[in-house]
């Protein structure tokens, strides 16, 4: 966008030779490039293939005026701004508020001095420098606020979806798996005795611990529309769109064995000597009853009863099983 100085590609508009060419003239003394045009519809055209930054207008021509054509480029322009300035024998008070009420910016009488446009050309370059200025300053804003928009749907500490973010695709899950009368799956984490963790470990410690739990997690996430959130603390969240009963408790074992293969070591659990989860799992065809809430005690309810039954395993009451059953290699060492 042009700054005071540089130079401008300028629109002279005007169904008269002679008039056109002192204007064509004028703004070619002062450094800038003329594009011609006599005819007020080929004008439009110009505009709209050529772009210039600045327009100089006659306002009495036949068949359509000037103020047409100012009408006309304004619409093209959608969002944009490209001064206008009308040059004519017209400049009664009258004629001036057409002109600016049909989208022009100023109004030069006719005949026009080279010191006059001079000054009317550098104040609307200011006016363009400043609008620049306004528009990097908006998209600066914009890109912020995106950004702003996306730390805000994620955790600090293991960059996993936060508890805002997590709220918000389960009541979008739910209502898309109940418009496709698919199952959705939502699951409930807890690392074992993580207080012992922390307290013998310390907490930075712990802080990694988390962070190595939610890598695990996020890399058995494989579906594009699976999450994986901290729900706060020690405690995780899944949400399984599409997934039914039977797969959602195949995925369970599945991540406790990536978790045993994974090896964290555990400094004071009486679980097993590696990091451990318990969690409740729970399944359902959403229909009009269905919440968000609703899961979400459902799914605490079967964690406790994972906690309640030894730890190291989930449970889900629709499945009517946990997970402990299959994975005799997992037991406590
Ligand atoms: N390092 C770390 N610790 C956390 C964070 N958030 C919560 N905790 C700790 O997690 C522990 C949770 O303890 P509890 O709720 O008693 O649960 P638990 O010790 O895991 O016991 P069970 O869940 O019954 O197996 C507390 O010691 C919290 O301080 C965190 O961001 N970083």
């Amino acid at each position: 966008m042009a700054q005071p100085s540089t130079s401008l590609t300028v629109l002279v508009v005007d169904d008269q030779a002679v008039p056109r060419l002192l204007a064509k003239a004028a703004v070619e003394s002062l450094g800038h490039r003329v594009l011609e045009c006599a005819d007020p519809v080929a004008a439009v055209q110009v505009f709209l293939q050529r772009k210039p930054d600045l327009v100089l207008l006659d306002v009495e021509m036949p068949v359509h005026d000037g103020y047409w054509v100012a009408q006309q480029l304004r619409s093209a322009e959608q969002g944009g701004w490209t001064p206008i300035l009308f040059l004519s024998g017209l400049h009664g008070d009258e004629d001036v508020w057409r002109g600016i009420e049909a989208g022009g910016d100023d109004f030069i009488a006719k005949p026009v001095t080279t010191l006059l446009l001079a000054a009317k050309l550098r104040a609307m370059q200011r006016l363009m420098a400043m609008r620049a200025k306004l528009l990097e300053r908006s998209e600066e804003l914009r890109q912020a606020n995106a950004q702003l928009q996306q730390l805000s749907q994620i955790d600090a500490l293991t960059g996993l979806a936060n508890r805002r973010a997590i709220d918000q695709r389960l009541h979008q899950e739910i209502a898309a798996c109940r418009r496709e009368g698919r199952q959705l799956t939502l699951a409930l984490l807890d690392i074992d005795h993580f207080k012992r963790y922390n307290d013998r470990a310390g907490h930075v410690a712990g802080d990694a611990c988390l962070q190595q739990v939610a890598r695990l997690l996020r890399e058995t996430c494989l579906r594009p529309r699976d999450v994986a959130g901290r729900y706060g603390g020690e405690e995780f969240v899944l949400i399984l769109p599409a997934t039914p009963r039977a797969g959602a408790m195949t995925y369970a074992r599945a991540l406790l064995r990536q978790l045993h293969l994974a090896a964290l070591p555990h400094p004071d659990s009486p679980v097993s000597e590696r990091v451990t989860l318990s969690g409740g799992i729970t399944t359902c065809v959403p229909d009009a009853h269905t919440t968000a809430e609703g899961l979400l005690l459902r799914a605490d309810d079967a964690l406790y009863n994972a906690k309640a039954k030894g730890r190291n395993r989930f449970f889900s009451y629709e499945m009517k099983v946990d997970t402990e059953e299959d994975r005799p290699h997992h037991r406590p060492h």
